[in-house]
């Protein structure tokens, strides 16, 4: 799969690159400005940009679990007036992510690029790296905020507050060591560990990964006694779980054989996925053909076929 380098579309890196034991390495992200609501820096002293409605625009998968957390916070927070969206073609083929093509690509209205590695060549034209959803594009300044879905979602949780946004906080000040604590094992070992688990490419790291993976599963079903998993709200930790939970029966299940046990033999994290999905704005943001057309078709590694399977029947 496909990487800018040096500003050029290259097409000879593996889909997932793997470490020396089989393990699958994630990139980092390379844009980390911070929208804030009057352009003061951001937490740690990132290059702030100022909120304002019809200034920025967000690029995302519909199939993508890290896109899908900034458009669950999106609908959450009521910024769909304000932060328009434009939204990839599901099959990563030898362009890498496209906006024209089959199965849906909607074109792209701001830019007019065919294919979202020429806006990050527009943004960055020596750059190299890899070309990801989601991202936050600046209309005025013509330029990537920020690619980073943990710090996007932090953003559009206070940016806008003065220009329209719906109320609510899901980072809470008082809970954010417990916050933190969660997503950084949620993180590790499950939004990243189906992964972890589907792109091993030996024996040792998928049994290290999937493990893992139902311990973690494991232990959240258990913490989970009431309808949230931290502070008894609504917090980013139940957001950023859900992506996950969403893709799991229909997709991580068999085709990253995180098969141990299913979504649904969890009652608790189902009744927690169910809970999100039926908030407002939430259950427009699961597109189920996308996700599952994404996964079978552009990871030919993994299903050279191309076939995407029936089911299973899933409960959003
Ligand atoms: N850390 C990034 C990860 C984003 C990411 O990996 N997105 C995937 C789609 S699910 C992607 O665009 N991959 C393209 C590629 O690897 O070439 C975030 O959370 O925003």
């Amino acid at each position: 799969m496909g990487m800018l380098q040096n500003g050029v579309w290259t097409n000879d890196t593996p889909v997932a690159p793997t470490d020396a034991s089989g393990n699958f390495q994630r990139a980092e992200s390379g844009f980390r400005d911070w929208l804030t609501r009057d352009g003061a820096p951001g937490p740690d002293g990132q290059t702030g940009v100022p909120a304002a409605a019809d200034r920025y625009h967000l690029y995302v998968s519909l199939a993508c679990p890290w896109a899908h957390r900034t458009l669950v916070v999106r609908a959450l927070k009521g910024l769909e007036a304000m932060l328009p969206v434009t939204v990839v073609g599901p099959v990563m083929g030898a362009q890498g992510w496209s906006f024209a093509g089959a199965f849906g690509g909607t074109g792209d209205p701001v830019n007019g690029v065919d294919h979202l590695h020429q806006l990050y060549a527009m943004a960055g034209p020596d750059m190299t790296g890899k070309v990801t959803v989601p991202v936050l594009w600046d209309m005025q300044e013509r330029r990537i905020v920020n690619n980073e879905s943990s710090e996007i979602i932090r953003m559009l949780n206070t940016a806008f507050d003065d220009v329209g946004a719906r109320p609510g906080d899901f980072y809470p000040a008082e809970l954010r060591d417990e916050i933190d604590a969660v997503n950084e094992r949620v993180y590790a070992t499950v939004n990243n560990g189906v992964y972890r688990a589907g792109f091993a490419t030996t024996q040792g790291a998928y049994d290290e990964a999937v493990h893992a993976l139902f311990a973690s599963l494991d232990w959240l079903e258990d913490r989970l006694t009431g309808e949230w998993l931290v502070g008894e709200r609504l917090t980013e930790a139940d957001i950023r779980l859900f992506t996950t939970l969403v893709r799991f029966d229909p997709v991580y299940h068999g085709h990253f054989k995180c098969n141990i046990r299913r979504l649904v033999d969890y009652p608790r994290l189902r009744a927690l996925a169910e809970r999100i999905a039926a908030l407002p704005g939430v259950a427009d943001t699961i597109d189920l053909d996308q996700i599952k057309t994404h996964y079978y078709r552009s990871h030919k590694d993994i299903n050279p076929t191309g076939i995407v399977p029936a089911g299973p029947a899933v409960p959003f």
